[in-house]
């Protein structure tokens, strides 16, 4: 008995190495986590690729067999937050439609460790890492030459056609920017990250529902894909044909799994990723799921940590509530519970300019743990009065305790004037920008005179402003993103980028960050951001120490505009890159506003993208919105003698 298991096991690990080895397409496959940790040297700071939202990324080298080894990147992603738990999911549910392209980064197999709370995604290891640290960090050489660039673009566009047009039912990658973008050792591109991708399946329910529940099928939870949390059943049982499920069951055993697959129904099409055709079993610990039952009670959780919390931790659990928000459809859930963290927050960073503004009726069971928070700085500011208090009554002691109150007070006055007049050169800075903004968006500001004079009450900076001013109300995710600022440039193998759940700060089309739903035309949107990026080589908000006669270039897509319409779309090309093809630069550019148009009916698919930049179509002409001038719409090889 005990040879026969011994036997048993032995062959099974055999199993999935052969079914990875015998075919370059094969579907993901479930590694023990200890494999992966020991490949990564127990995830060692020396292997890291790289650190995105949800997780860091490290390289290991896999033994297939005795002779063969692969390389491999491995995401070992966040516990405990639901982001990092819903790209697990929907980066392993995904991955079974995209086997068949070479334009996307392949996943090659996943673990978990429930004791560890640990989730890991293996994904081919694409050695010259991504885009935007090629480009605008290494400034690698590679990228310096023109053809490699247009390659690129076209790469790009060939993925997200694929994943548009090819993928039945469509994927929309939902988060298209160049750190997603990722270069193998021929600099050929392959797009990245489906943690925020989603399926179009219909109209009422383009999405995805993953249904979690323990091993005896008791604790069912659905939560689609815009974060609704339907506790026990499913609301939408009229529209099982145009959902796809996971079932994803709880289970109780060891580190190591029998059976691996993901069965998902779409439509009445059923398909399965692994080895088996039984159901994946993730080891997911009963707090993960009970985090899913209500982003509430996960919220409350992390109150009664009260005490331990660290302002960032707040603006985590904020976000989070945030993010749970944005995500509802008819937004009933999340946004009580932000304003009273938003409440808490302000109390404690006020001077941030946080929404402090509560809805008091909508104090949920958190209101009670955060309360004690309330309570807390009410003790303190009580003993600090009787302190004081202490201190007026003991004439003697008091004249040199009061001295050293006066040296606090003093410095802590200097501080306040020192950032009075900060915030009044900010003021300025923001007066200025109103100069420079172009047409286009000075429609939007006069739209939104109001707001804009709201968030300088806020005392927000320059830059904030003009994030709205950029894509919608965006200012909120300015926390999550590092991709659009350009004075912190992430090292390579640092923090790339932490997306919201909508998406990237400059990346998000406009309708979509105000809380539209997501469509291809948002891809194609983050593409046209994408493809200036790769063409002026610098990213799309780029606040540099220039004088302020350049600050109208700090808008990537703004400045692209302006030069469209004086005719002058090459001054936007990197003065870095070597034979550079002038007519492919324009093209480029010109595919780019098209792509950027205001209106999504108007942007191109991704398949006329790809027919546009290969010369398969017509060459486009310049989108009437950019063309103030006549002489800026004919096509733009009548514009050929204009170039540079
Ligand atoms: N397959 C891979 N091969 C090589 N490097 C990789 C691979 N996957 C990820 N990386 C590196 O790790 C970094 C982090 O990846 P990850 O997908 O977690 O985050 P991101 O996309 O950069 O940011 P975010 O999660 O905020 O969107 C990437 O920017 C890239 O440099």
């Amino acid at each position: 008995m005990f040879i026969f298991a011994f036997f048993r096991r032995f062959f099974h690990r055999l199993k999935p190495t052969s079914s990875l080895q015998s075919s370059s397409t094969s579907l993901p496959r479930r590694f023990s986590f200890s494999t992966l940790r020991r490949a990564t040297s127990s995830f060692s700071p020396s292997r890291r690729l790289g650190q995105g939202g949800f997780g860091s990324v490290f390289s290991a080298t896999l033994s297939l067999s005795r002779r063969r080894k692969i390389c491999v990147a491995i995401k070992l992603l966040d516990c405990g937050s639901l982001q990092g738990e819903r790209e697990f999911q929907n980066e392993l549910l995904i991955a079974n439609k995209l086997v068949d392209s070479d334009r996307v980064v392949k996943l090659l197999g996943f673990a978990s460790s429930r004791k560890r709370r640990r989730m890991c995604l293996v994904y081919e290891l694409m050695v010259n890492g991504n885009l935007q640290d090629c480009l605008l960090h290494k400034k690698s050489e590679e990228l310096m030459e023109w053809c490699n660039r247009f390659r690129i673009a076209i790469e790009v566009a060939q993925g997200l056609a694929f994943l548009h047009h090819s993928c039945d039912p469509p994927i929309i990658h939902g988060d298209v920017k160049p750190s997603n973008v990722l270069l193998d050792d021929c600099f050929r591109a392959k797009i990245a990250d489906f943690g925020l991708a989603r399926l179009k399946l219909g109209e009422f329910h383009d999405g995805v529902v993953v249904n979690i529940g323990d091993n005896q099928g008791i604790k069912g939870i659905s939560v689609d894909n815009n974060n609704n949390v339907v506790n026990g059943n499913n609301n939408h049982d009229n529209d099982v044909d145009s959902i796809t499920t996971v079932d994803v069951g709880v289970e109780d055993t060891g580190s190591m799994m029998e059976t691996e697959s993901v069965t998902t129904t779409v439509g009445f099409e059923e398909a399965s990723i692994g080895v088996d055709q039984s159901p994946l079993r993730v080891e997911t610990s009963p707090e993960m799921v009970t985090a899913k039952t209500s982003p509430s009670e996960f919220f409350d959780k992390g109150f009664d940590l009260e005490g331990q919390f660290e302002r960032s931790d707040l603006e985590e659990v904020a976000k989070e509530v945030g993010d749970v928000r944005n995500k509802n459809v008819d937004g009933r859930n999340g946004g009580k519970v932000k304003e009273y963290v938003m409440e808490w927050m302000g109390m404690d960073v006020g001077r941030e300019g946080l929404n402090s503004n509560c809805n008091k009726e909508g104090a949920s069971s958190s209101n009670v743990v955060a309360k004690k928070g309330w309570k807390k700085k009410g003790k303190k500011l009580e003993w600090w009065v009787s302190m004081e208090e202490g201190w007026m009554s003991k004439k003697e002691k008091r004249r040199p305790v009061r001295e050293w109150w006066k040296d606090d007070y003093s410095n802590e006055r200097r501080k306040k004037k020192k950032k009075k007049k900060k915030n009044k050169n900010q003021e300025m800075n923001s007066d200025n920008e109103e100069n420079w903004c172009s047409k286009d968006d000075e429609m939007y500001v006069d739209k939104n005179k109001k707001k804009l004079s709201k968030s300088r009450k806020n005392s927000r900076s320059s830059v904030d402003w003009w994030l709205d001013g950029f894509s919608g109300d965006l200012w909120k995710f300015r926390h999550t993103s590092y991709d659009s600022m350009s004075s912190e440039i992430p090292k390579s193998g640092g923090i790339s980028s932490t997306p919201s759940m909508r998406g990237t700060v400059c990346y998000i089309a406009p309708e979509y960050s105000s809380g539209g739903d997501l469509s291809e035309k948002c891809d194609v949107y983050s593409f046209g951001v994408l493809l200036l990026v790769l063409v002026a080589g610098r990213r799309p908000l780029q606040v540099t120490g220039s004088p302020m006669s350049e600050f109208y270039k700090a808008n990537l897509v703004s400045w692209a505009r302006l030069l469209a319409r004086s005719g002058k779309l090459l001054d936007l090309v990197d003065s870095n890159i070597h034979s550079l093809n002038n007519e492919e630069a324009q093209l480029c550019i010109v595919v780019a506003l098209m792509c950027l148009q205001k209106s999504p009916v108007r942007r191109p698919s991704m398949k006329e993208v790809v027919g546009m930049l290969t010369g398969e179509l017509a060459p486009p002409k310049l989108p009437l919105e950019y063309s103030s001038s006549s002489a800026s719409q004919y096509p733009y090889k009548s514009r050929k003698k204009n170039f540079r």
